[in-house]
């Protein structure tokens, strides 16, 4: 499976988990989940204060059940005083630990609800600030269940350390001291029996159970990112009738999880099965030295009830121990992912000390700059140095590849250049904060992503608190207006994922209307290469002049028509701007660069001619 592209996209972070030692993990899962608990430290000393003592007055019942026993084997009907009393103990407890349990219960509740939706958030907030590229790389599907799955372990962890283990640490110690300081000889059984325990339960889980655990879960995570996959490109699996291919795909990822999540839990299972063995094993033990002090007369018949109470109590806790140390381990790698979330780079970060960047002019200026993609070999841009001046319309011409989009993408400072500064009216995009320089540049791309909320909210999207009659010039003024009527909510209609329900040239409309509103000094727009029908493109040729009037303007274009419309022209090749003037200058260089890319994209379909 090692060549499908599922596996080669996610097989990075699988190396490096099992590269990452396994008591460095729990450090920092402690550390992680720590940090959380510790955001209300009134509600988690509570949690602790309550289950110390709940836990006390369960190592406390047996003993009180033993003291009964002896009362009723000492006592007389007569005198049933004794008796009543021991009674009284017995039921106290009983209902004193089952109330103190519930408190718990009630603290670790809230403790829990506040600390996953702040995991969350956290998590949610890191990850939507990493680098398109990151992003790029990333199945969708994969990072949501990833976030989602961290938040319900360290649920789980927390149930488990609050309820299991910390309960049944309390009741282990606890009850070896009392048998120790009672029957040293019993003591010892039980102490080095539980170390015993101990031992094996943890070796087999982290060395047998454990690897199996993290392949399966990985081949899990394949599997939800094959399905987000293919889900989200339902629409090019029906254009090219690969319904039978997906099926094939993730039947063949879902077959490799499926022995895998086989093997892990038969694993747990066989781990289950020793651990019986030995729990028999140590009550066999306890109970034949309990019977020997006896036998001695050096425990009486009531001790003996006790002893079999406790040991029940042992057991009960110590069967959980093995189940509660596979939730740890188990929870501790499903938090794997949101910890590496948060350790991460952001890849591209805001500078120390970077201040808001002020456009006033929107002077756009490349100098020097040279860049390449990571692992491209060669850098795409070398020493490029090149000045668009404010309010300019340039319109950025070339081949497929020739760096169109990197060099808008490199404005809106998507990826750190290399060598040079890009420089926004003086500014370097590089020292300033991303928010702002973002705020500062509207962008229409080629294939505009709508969110699947109402038309409204689309539009209002880069000026959030814009009014309804605001939202409406703009939708006028990009021309939505003319489909809004046909829409069954007008602008309250929910335009389905990722603006499904619009046409293209509509979504193209809805994205123009969006700059609009947002009214940024700069520009970006990527022209739809796809032919539209000659009313869209009239109405956005027209939308798109009432845009970037006054503003700076960088078009990719692909249109003739809107070419024509440029101020100025920058022709790319491999990198570089091989021409640089209007499309009539341009045009009446006999073999000139733009000329011919002109005549050849337009005999390719690259460019397209005006509608008429
Ligand atoms: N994220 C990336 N990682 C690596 N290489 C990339 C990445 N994005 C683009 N490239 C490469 O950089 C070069 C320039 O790509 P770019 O998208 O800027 O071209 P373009 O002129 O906009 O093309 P088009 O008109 O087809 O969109 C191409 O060779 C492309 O394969």
């Amino acid at each position: 499976m090692s060549d499908t592209p599922v596996a080669a996209k996610e097989a990075k972070p699988a190396d490096k988990r099992s590269n990452s030692r396994s008591s460095a993990k729990y450090a920092r899962v402690l550390s992680f989940v720590s940090h959380y608990w510790l955001q209300w430290p009134w509600l988690f000393g509570g949690i602790l204060v309550a289950r110390v003592g709940s836990t006390l007055v369960d190592v406390s019942v047996p003993l009180a059940s033993g003291h009964l026993v002896d009362a009723i084997a000492a006592g007389s009907r007569d005198n049933t005083g004794p008796v009543l009393r021991a009674m009284a103990i017995f039921v106290g407890l009983g209902a004193l630990f089952a109330m103190s349990r519930q408190v718990v219960g009630f603290l670790v509740n809230r403790l829990s609800a506040r600390s996953i939706t702040a995991i969350g958030r956290d998590a949610f907030a890191k990850v939507q600030r990493f680098s398109a590229e990151w992003h790029a790389n990333s199945f969708a599907g994969s990072t949501v269940r990833k976030i989602t799955r961290g938040m319900t372990s360290y649920d789980t962890f927390t149930d488990t350390v609050c309820f299991g283990l910390l309960p049944a640490f309390i009741v282990v110690v606890g009850v070896s001291a009392v048998f120790w300081w009672r029957w040293p000889i019993l003591g010892m059984i039980v102490a080095g029996s539980i170390v015993v325990f101990l031992a094996v339960t943890v070796a087999v889980s982290v060395l047998y159970v454990r690897p199996a655990n993290v392949e399966a879960r990985e081949w899990d995570s394949r599997m939800s990112g094959t399905l987000a996959d293919s889900i989200t490109a339902n629409q090019a699996v029906k254009g090219f009738a690969g319904e039978t291919r997906e099926d094939r795909l993730f039947a063949e990822v879902a077959g490799n999880w499926e022995w895998r999540a086989i093997r892990s839990w038969d694993r747990s299972a066989i781990s289950g099965i020793l651990q019986s063995i030995m729990l028999v094993t140590m009550q066999f033990a306890i109970l034949a030295a309990g019977v020997m002090l006896w036998s001695e007369g050096k425990a009486t018949p009531g001790d003996i009830a006790g002893l079999i109470a406790t040991q029940f109590l042992i057991t009960g806790y110590l069967r959980d121990i093995g189940q509660h140390v596979r939730t740890i381990q188990r929870t501790v790698n499903d938090m794997d992912d949101v910890l590496e979330f948060r350790e991460a780079d952001l890849q591209i970060a805001d500078a120390p000390g970077a201040r808001p960047i002020v456009v006033s002019a929107g002077r756009i200026e490349f100098d020097n700059v040279t860049f390449g993609y990571e692992g491209a070999g060669r850098a795409l841009f070398r020493n490029l140095s090149v000045v668009i001046e404010p309010g300019q319309r340039v319109g950025l011409v070339g081949h497929s590849g020739a760096g169109k989009s990197t060099f808008v993408k490199l404005v809106q400072r998507f990826y750190d250049v290399q060598e040079g500064e890009i420089l926004i009216d003086g500014q370097n995009v590089a020292d300033v904060t991303q928010e702002s320089l973002r705020h500062a540049i509207g962008i229409v791309p080629q294939e505009p992503i709508l969110f699947h909320r109402s038309l409204a909210a689309n539009i209002a999207y880069g000026q959030p608190d814009a009014s309804a009659q605001e939202i409406e010039t703009a939708a006028h003024l990009a021309h939505v207006d003319r489909f809004v009527a046909g829409l069954p909510k007008g602008y309250e209609t929910l335009v389905g994922e990722r603006g499904i329900k619009l046409s293209g040239g509509e979504r193209q409309r809805v994205a123009i209307a969006r700059a609009i509103l947002a009214a940024t000094p700069v520009l970006i727009l990527d022209e739809a290469t796809s032919s539209l029908d000659s009313e869209s493109e009239l109405y956005i040729r027209d939308a798109i002049e009432r845009l970037s009037s006054g503003r700076t303007t960088l078009v990719i274009a692909h249109r003739l028509s809107t070419i024509r419309q440029m101020d100025r022209i920058l022709v790319f090749d491999e990198g570089r701007i091989v021409e640089d003037g209007v499309h009539a200058e341009l045009m009446a260089r006999p073999g000139g660069v733009y000329r011919r890319l002109l005549e050849t994209q337009m005999s390719t379909g690259e460019i397209v001619e005006a509608a008429e």
